[in-house]
């Protein structure tokens, strides 16, 4: 591929765009709001100008209630040799696609698992997609070199592609992604008018059950319209845990023993289940879940202390697998969670301490 089309220069046209520009790909910017285009030229993904013809592959990264429209006008206007989307849902577009009345050999519907709770082009990044399963429903009539090119695209991004049919994606997606974005909004709307003495005990927890909830809302009506049976199920059955959690605890809380057992052995269940599940989520990179150890790290709040400690790991010949950071209300220093290889632990533990660091349990 030499030269692409990103329509829609938000989070994901601008990451991808940042990754085919970085490999040498011509890569032509544009978007409805000429400011989001030419932010993304700026931070080097490519131009901001119109193609003079036809390029290689033309992708396609707007909101999903906009995607068969933009569609259907660049595949009319003749804007490239291939065509795809990459919407969080693929039945929809399609449909719409085909009530339009567009010619599809030359259309894939592709849909990359991964993302983040911020928009626009600011929040791209180069390796968005590294590792990641990216998602491709051909169909009988899809075009081969249609499909060899969102193959490359999705090379050049370092994914790892996945080919689906596209319903089976969506009741796929309403399980792993998009009954998780509704769940974490509710956990987190609780939070709204919360007392302030207790919002400011927030941990870790609350942290990682509600980072998504910070996603745009405009975004998520337009996934969650074009899928709303497959979520309403799968929610369904998340309610029917939630009944039986709170008549669980509600027998906790009385006087007879024999109440109070089964309350314990219902909370015990969807614990053990939740368990269950956890271990089937994939580790970084696809791969088979790894369970890592944590090593706590207390650090204080000026500059360099993420790099010394990185550096000490370092030196301790050990790989950080995954990090994450915890400040400390009011307090100028934080806790740094480093997620390792259990045969790892003993040789940070001792490199840290005899570097000055103070560990916590
Ligand atoms: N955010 C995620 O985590 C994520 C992950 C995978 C796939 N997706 C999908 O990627 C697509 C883009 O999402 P995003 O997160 O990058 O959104 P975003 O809001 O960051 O960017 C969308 C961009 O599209 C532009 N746009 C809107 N309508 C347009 C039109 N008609 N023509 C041209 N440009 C138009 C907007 O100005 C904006 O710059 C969506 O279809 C979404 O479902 C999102
Ligand atoms: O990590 C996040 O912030 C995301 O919400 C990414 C996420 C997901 O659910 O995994 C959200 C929607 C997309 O369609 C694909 C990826």
């Amino acid at each position: 591929m030499r030269t692409a089309l990103v329509i829609g220069t938000g989070l994901i046209g601008t990451s991808a765009a940042l990754a085919l520009a970085g490999r040498g790909v011509h890569v032509h910017l544009v978007d409805h709001d000429p400011a989001q285009a030419e932010t993304a030229a700026a931070l080097g993904a490519g131009t901001d100008r119109a193609p003079e013809g036809p390029v290689d592959l033309a992708i396609v990264a707007v909101p999903p209630a906009h995607v068969a429209a933009t569609l259907a006008e660049a595949i009319r206007g003749g804007a490239a040799r291939g065509y795809l989307d990459v919407a969080s849902v693929k039945g929809g577009p399609r449909r719409e696609l085909e009530a339009l009345g567009v010619d599809l050999t030359t259309y894939l519907g592709t849909h990359p698992m991964a993302g983040r709770e911020r928009s626009g082009p600011l929040a791209a990044t180069a390796d968005l997609f590294e590792g990641r399963p990216w998602v491709l429903t051909p169909t009988r009539d899809t075009d081969t070199e249609v499909l060899n090119l969102a193959l490359e695209l999705i090379a050049l991004c370092r994914a790892v592609p996945v080919v689906m049919d596209a319903d089976a994606h969506d009741r796929a997606v309403a399980l792993v992604s998009h009954t998780p974005q509704l769940v974490s909004s509710m956990v987190a709307a609780r939070l709204q008018d919360a007392d302030e003495t207790a919002v400011r005990l927030c941990g870790q927890g609350i942290r990682d059950v509600t980072r998504i909830a910070a996603s745009d809302p405009r975004m998520w009506i337009d996934i969650l319209s074009a899928n709303p049976g497959p979520v309403a199920d799968v929610l369904a059955a998340v309610a029917a845990d939630l009944d039986g959690t709170v008549r669980a605890l509600r027998a906790l809380d009385s006087g007879d023993d024999g109440r109070r057992e089964d309350g314990a052995a219902g909370i015990a269940d969807v614990l053990r289940r939740g368990n269950a599940g956890r271990t089937r989520v994939p580790g970084k990179h696809g791969s088979a879940p790894t369970v890592y150890e944590t090593v706590t790290v207390l650090i204080g709040d000026q500059p360099g202390e993420l790099a010394r400690i990185f550096a000490d790991a370092g030196r301790a010949g050990v790989n950080i697998e995954d990090v994450r950071i915890e400040h400390a209300a009011g307090q100028q220093a934080g806790h740094i969670q480093l997620m390792i290889e259990p045969t790892a632990v003993p040789s940070l533990i001792d490199t840290l301490q005899e570097r000055g660091w103070s560990l916590r349990q």
